[in-house]
């Protein structure tokens, strides 16, 4: 049963609105990992929001996925009452995810908040993200709570790590505060500090009202449930209200807090963080950064920008059995519905048939949304290797927007260019060496080096968003046996001498295999993929060349030698049984088969050349 579908519609409300001065709004930010989850888990306990015995673990993370890999995707609200000096305050903890692909999400999080815990590993110290969402967290000058996290640990090293987080911040190393989300300890100071240290929220009760969506979820029974935080003025049930950008106007169905199941209210005063239902049926009506007001007395300025999450990676998405095709346009018109910052659009490969190029936020991105397609629609998907967004100028002057190597022009190119990214690496300083030899290959540049203590360095480069979007992180990792953390945000773009590598089995182009890729690196792409094809892809009853080209230079080439069809040919004599059992496979690989020009290929040979190895997302966890 959805969540939603649980709320208590029958149950008393709760006041109208709580005064800001007992109000405070608060955020949990960290590396991933670091325990954010496990510690929000244990304040919904402590305040008693949760009773022990109907505890879960990883209670905000609503969807499976999220369960099952352990991490945020979408960020949550609980309120909470806590006591000190015998009032009750109200906290709303808004749980942000921590994923580099949702870092567009954190920073709506963090615009509807006064305060962050920042959180820290007491066994692992400061990584890249902790310095990426503190640096978003003070851009919206909250009031920063530093935390060391995991003191249960033996491997813990509170006092090493107090004193790297406090000369990060500025404060006193006895001013950071030691708690443990798994055993409690330190919790409850944590939500004094809380109290005592973020500041109320203010607002213009009287003013109109301007609420701000930092989170929008569909949800199958309710439609979209739409998550705010109200700056001025106030929201109550059954108003009209209108959404600032588009200024299209909805009736308020139900309004409400998350406490920590939905529990519907009078309304929603200044400071106040809860939920609208207003039947919306897309998450695209209700876009996270948007300014919600008063339909009857609308106010005038929106609260801050917002923009579009932008795809970094695109990828061809086919389904194996073609006759899925209407199933997966189905599947995915439906995931939309829940993820804003999915887009796609039908195309056609001539190896793999009807699909569509999908955008994404980043490979995790792609990883969940494929994950999510297979799972809930029972699809088999094949993906093409994604690529970031290119962009082609002619010598003519038209400007071409390539996302899709098919869609490379043809004709005399100036120039192009490809988006990049400022990164920042964490290191300990033994791998400065191994780290700048893998930047060098990856094309990028130095930009500047700090030490946060004698043994860990902090690097930051601009990279090719291109070159560390597939597997830079796991080579990172590797070179230094894990102890690299890196975090990066999209920079602009730089001009590239870039090519177009296209595979040809027998002179026909294979438009899966095509590829954009830096001019010193086509080679050996080409080499790989041929070989690769090659090992593949069963001999014909002809030679087959498999080769590499950039325009009409063949740059690599590779040969499948031609074979008599007989299967039974090495099979002599005999087991019939063993004969029938080869034909009978033989005949279900015909089906299988797809034909490129002549050369029969194999689906299988297809979804090996084209499988990246390992996840993306298991990649981030390490
Ligand atoms: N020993 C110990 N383990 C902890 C503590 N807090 C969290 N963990 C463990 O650390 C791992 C990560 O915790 P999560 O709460 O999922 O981390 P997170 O920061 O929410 O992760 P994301 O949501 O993926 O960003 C889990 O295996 C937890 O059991 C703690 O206080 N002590």
């Amino acid at each position: 049963m959805s969540p939603l579908a649980r709320s208590k519609t029958d149950s008393v409300p709760q006041p109208a609105s709580t005064p800001p001065e007992l109000i405070r709004n608060f955020c949990i930010i960290a590396h991933i990992d670091h325990g954010k989850s496990t510690l929000a888990d244990r304040m919904l306990q402590e305040t008693g929001v949760v009773e022990q015995r109907l505890m879960r673990a990883q209670y905000l993370d609503r969807m499976d996925i999220e369960r099952e890999r352990g991490i945020t995707i979408k960020s949550q609200a609980v309120r909470m009452p806590w006591a000190v000096d015998g009032s009750t305050h109200i906290l709303n903890m808004i749980d942000t995810p921590g994923h580099v692909d949702f870092t567009y999400e954190v920073s709506r999080s963090l615009a509807a908040c006064e305060g962050a815990v920042l959180l820290v590993d007491a066994a692992q110290g400061i990584e890249a993200q902790t310095l990426a969402n503190l640096y978003l967290a003070m851009e919206n000058d909250l009031v920063i709570i530093p935390v060391l996290n995991k003191i249960d640990l033996p491997a813990a090293q509170p006092e090493k790590y107090a004193e790297e987080l406090a000369g990060l911040i500025g404060c006193d190393p006895a001013e950071v505060l030691q708690v443990s989300g798994k055993t409690g300890a330190g919790v409850p100071e944590l939500l004094d500090r809380i109290v005592e240290l973020v500041p109320h929220p203010v607002g213009d009760a009287d003013a109109p009202a301007r609420a701000m969506i930092f989170d929008s979820v569909y949800d199958t029974y309710r439609g979209v449930v739409t998550y705010v935080r109200v700056v001025d003025g106030g929201l109550s049930p059954r108003e009209k209200i209108a959404m600032m950008s588009t200024k299209a106007t909805h009736e308020l169905l139900e309004i409400g807090v998350i406490s920590p199941e939905p529990v519907p209210s009078q309304g929603l005063g200044v400071g106040e963080v809860g939920y609208l239902i207003t039947g919306v049926k897309d998450v695209r009506q209700s876009k996270v950064g948007d300014t919600v007001t008063g339909a009857g007395r609308m106010a005038t300025k929106a609260l801050g920008g917002y923009h579009d999450p932008r795809p970094m990676v695109f990828s061809g998405l086919y389904p194996i059995d073609g006759s899925d095709y209407p199933l997966l346009r189905d599947a995915l018109d439906r995931l939309k519905l829940n993820d804003a910052a999915l887009v796609y659009e039908p195309e056609t490969s001539a190896a793999l048939g009807f699909g569509f190029r999908v955008g994404f936020l980043g490979m995790l991105h792609l990883e969940i949304v494929r994950e999510r397609l297979e799972r809930e629609s029972g699809l088999d998907l094949i993906s093409t290797l994604p690529n970031v967004e290119y962009e082609v100028r002619l010598d003519d002057g038209t400007v071409v927007e390539v996302t899709n190597p098919s869609e490379f022009p043809s004709g005399r190119i100036a120039s192009i260019t490809e988006p990049v990214v400022r990164s920042t690496i964490l290191a300990p300083s033994e791998y400065i060496g191994a780290i700048m030899e893998l930047c060098q290959t990856r094309r990028g540049t130095l930009k500047g080096m700090d030490y946060l203590s004698p043994e860990r360095v902090e690097m930051r480069y601009t990279l090719p968003l291109a070159e560390i979007v597939f597997d830079f992180f796991d080579a990172l990792k590797s070179r230094t046996k894990g102890y690299a953390s890196f975090d990066y945000e999209p920079d602009g773009s730089q001009e590239a001498d870039l090519v177009k590598v296209d595979i040809l089995l027998q002179g026909d182009t294979v438009d899966a295999f095509s590829a954009i890729v830096h001019r010193d690196k086509a080679y050996a792409y080409g080499v790989q993929m041929a070989t690769k094809l090659k090992e593949l892809i069963p001999r014909q009853q002809f030679e087959v060349p498999v080769q590499a080209a950039i325009g009409a230079r063949v740059i690599a080439r590779e040969t499948i030698r031609a074979i008599r069809k007989d299967v039974l040919a090495k099979c002599y004599g005999g087991d019939i049984s063993r004969k029938r059992k080869l034909l009978e496979k033989q005949k279900e690989g015909k089906k299988r088969m797809k034909m490129v020009g002549s050369v029969e290929v194999p689906q299988e040979a297809f979804i090996a050349a084209l499988s990246q190895d390992g996840g993306a997302a298991e990649k981030a966890k390490k």
